[in-house]
């Protein structure tokens, strides 16, 4: 598995201890930035990401920003992508198995870095239930 993160300058700190901790469970990254706490524009990182995901480069998607809000409707303008919210675990793992989402936002301003390891955690250990939300998320993307 191959987990691409982003964010912005709120996210930077949580990304990286993120990035430290799924690489000591041997899960592969791909950092899209930023590299430092200097303030930033979050889409200039969220497009790329999207990008990667859509064209299948990395498997889900993590987005660290302060409110998790620009970076979710910023990365939901890509046909495809389905970003999700979390600030609790449970979020997490419910926008992979009910609606399979491929990027989770996670508001770095609102939880702990330890909550923010558990909602990383769960959404990419997750899956989709398919069955009666597979009707749904299609009807996501007829759109
Ligand atoms: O929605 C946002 C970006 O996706 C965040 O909440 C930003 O991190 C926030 O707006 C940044 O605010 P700042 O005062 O410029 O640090």
């Amino acid at each position: 598995m191959k987990i691409a993160l982003g964010g912005d300058h709120a996210g930077y700190e949580y990304k990286k201890a993120l990035i430290e901790a799924l690489a000591a469970e041997g899960v592969e990254t791909k950092d899209f930035g930023p590299f430092s706490t200097d303030s930033v524009d979050y889409p200039d990182y969220v497009h790329p990401l999207a990008k990667s995901v859509l064209a299948k480069e990395a498997d889900l998607g993590i987005l660290i920003c302060g409110s998790a809000n620009g970076v979710a409707i910023t990365a939901n303008k890509h046909a495809g992508i389905r970003a999700a919210i979390c600030w609790k675990p449970e979020l997490a793992e419910l926008a992979r198995s009910h609606n399979d989402a491929n990027v989770v936002c996670i508001p770095a301003r609102f939880v702990s870095l330890d909550e923010a390891k558990e909602i990383a955690q769960k959404f990419i250990s997750s899956k989709f239930e398919g069955g009666r939300h597979a009707n749904r998320v299609n009807k996501i993307d007829c759109v």
